[in-house]
């Protein structure tokens, strides 16, 4: 048996039939683009017959990129839809024609009204018609034709062997096996797919194929049995997407073939550093956003803020780690500091991000930011530095200090601000500074102001502005970063007026500047 697993994506089919989630043709094309790059055998692209729309986007998929990824369309057990099917795929390299029909007690007395010998007749018709369709082509000797017994896993078993000998017989080379409303179990899943292993004669002559929902929880663990018993394609999608609760999740089955390789044998040919790039794509293009703590692709999926973790995190990964982050493309900050971390972690952020303080101030910055932390979730590399910098300038004489800010501009005018700002003085008594200046903003008219008054020229290098509480009284902090000289220096202003928190900044930064203190050499180390 082969030790690949065909990895067949239905994004684009089961994943958009999921309720607000259809696209149109480029967004279709986007995403087949990105599920070519990430190396998905089989591409389910749509059901060209549900609307011109969708047969134009399986068409266009399947010409542009069916010598990458084999293109793959869906048809009912009807000549229509197998015929616009095939139209769609027909001048492509390589095409796949899904059929599917329900063989379960339910969907044959309620939904199809068809009696068994029924179904048994109408699947095979349906796929010698298709076969017999596809090798017209001359260059296709055997047709790829997948057949699908929809609610597969509530059907009774022997009748269930009987439609799948008969779909084989009558020329499909994939049989898949749906657990269409996601009612199986693990054990329940491995049961039936080594069942039919056990009492189809002729199953030996095709793929067996997983396609599992999530009404459960289960459409992971089920299609992962399904490979335990033998198959060797699963069906699934790109955040789990699909009817209902969704599909088996992509980036899911093919960590834990790649992570429990150890256990299963088998593997995929997904390149899997594209699976975070994936996942984003496809939430952007439906509009689905995908929850934080889901496996794989959420943005805390390799997060950590408890100080335990983190300490163990920083000896080694592999303490509180099964895959690396940059295995599957993840890009996020590792060590999230928050009001659960610990000194080892905190201690760990101030050197990365370039500064060498002793114990003592350590101690000041920790108790700092674990009391900042209790006002809000996280902590980011901006609060730690305002609160280093904080220390410094608590013991820092400021020459300047701002008396008022006026600044204006909007259509039609040139921004322009004026300036007072109180100069210390060796007798105690301030030296009064006034100017003013033009810029490509107010914000900017008054940077320019302050430089012209301190006779400090910087380059801003990073301006920030942050909501620090909510209401209409919220007040903005405002974090700028400038270079001046080759160094770094880092300014804040809170204030509830955008204006002045900018001015307080900025001169907060040029006070630095004028001292040479708190300045690190530019470019630091960021993050983790
Ligand atoms: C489990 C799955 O995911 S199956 C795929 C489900 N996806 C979709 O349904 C999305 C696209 N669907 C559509 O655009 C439309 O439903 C169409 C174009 C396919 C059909 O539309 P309509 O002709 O108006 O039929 P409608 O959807 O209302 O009903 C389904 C019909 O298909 C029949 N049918 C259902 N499954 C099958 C099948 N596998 N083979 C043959 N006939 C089937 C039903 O019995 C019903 O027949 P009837 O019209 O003779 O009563
Ligand atoms: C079309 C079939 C394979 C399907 O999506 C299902 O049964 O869930
Ligand atoms: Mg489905």
């Amino acid at each position: 048996m082969s030790d690949t697993i065909t990895i067949f994506d239905t994004t684009l089919r089961d994943g958009e039939q999921a309720p607000g989630c259809s696209m149109d043709t480029d967004e279709k094309m986007q995403v087949a683009q990105a599920l070519v790059d990430l190396g998905v055998d089989v591409i389910e692209a749509g059901y060209p017959i549900a609307s011109p729309g969708d047969f134009d986007a399986v068409q266009r998929i399947a010409r542009r990129f069916g010598s990458q990824s084999t293109i793959c369309s869906l048809a009912r057990c009807r000549k229509e839809d197998i015929d616009s099917a095939w139209g769609a795929l027909q001048d492509s390299e390589k095409v796949r024609v899904h059929l599917f029909l329900a063989t379960s007690p339910i969907h044959r007395e309620f939904k199809l009204k068809m009696a068994e010998d029924e179904i048994v007749r109408r699947a095979v018709e349906s796929v010698k018609y298709c076969a017999d369709l596809m090798s017209k082509r001359s260059d296709i000797k055997i047709p790829n034709v997948e057949f699908s017994p929809e609610d597969a896993a509530r059907t009774e078993l022997d009748f269930l062997c009987q439609v799948v000998e008969k779909a084989i017989d009558a020329g499909a080379t994939t049989i898949n096996i749906p657990d269409t409303v996601g009612y199986a179990t693990p054990t329940h899943y491995f049961k039936v797919i080594s069942h039919l292993k056990k009492h189809v004669p002729n199953i030996h002559k095709c793929v067996i194929s997983t396609h599992c929902h999530d009404d459960l929880g289960m459409a992971v663990a089920n299609s992962l049995a399904g490979v335990e018993a033998g198959a060797r394609q699963i069906e699934c999608t790109i955040n789990g997407l699909g009817e209902r609760a969704g599909n088996a999740a992509l980036e899911e089955v093919v960590m834990a073939l790649k992570t429990r390789g150890d256990y299963y044998g088998v593997g995929t040919k997904i390149q899997t550093t594209k699976l975070c790039n994936t996942s984003r794509l496809v939430s952007k293009m439906t509009g689905m956003t995908v929850q934080r703590n889901k496996a794989i692709v959420g943005q805390n999926a390799f997060a950590h803020e408890a100080g335990i973790h983190q300490h163990g995190m920083l000896q080694s990964r592999s303490t509180y780690e099964i895959m690396r982050p940059e295995d599957v493309g993840y890009i996020g900050e590792s060590l999230v500091l928050g009001k659960h971390s610990g000194r080892h972690a905190f201690r760990d952020r101030v050197t990365k991000l370039g500064y060498q303080i002793d114990d003592e101030t350590f101690e000041k910055v920790y108790q700092g930011c674990t009391a900042l932390a209790d006002k809000k979730k996280s902590i980011y590399d901006a609060d730690i530095i305002a609160i280093i910098e904080n220390q410094s300038t608590t013991q820092m004489v400021e020459t300047w200090s701002l008396a008022s800010v006026h600044a204006f501009g909007g259509t039609g005018t040139i921004p322009t601000a004026a300036v007072e700002l109180h100069q210390a003085s060796g007798d105690g008594q301030p030296v009064v500074l006034r100017d003013a200046a033009t810029g490509d903003g107010p914000i900017d008219a008054v940077f320019r102001t302050l430089e012209r008054l301190t006779g400090i020229s910087a380059t801003l290098t990073q301006y920030e502005v942050k909501g620090v509480s909510g209401g209409q009284d919220a007040q903005g902090e405002v974090l700028v970063e400038i270079e001046h000289d080759g160094k770094t220096y880092h300014g804040t202003g809170l204030s509830t007026d955008i204006l002045d928190a900018s001015a307080r900044a900025y001169l907060q930064a040029l006070n630095k500047a004028r001292g040479g203190m708190g300045g690190r050499a530019a470019s630091p180390l960021k993050g983790v």
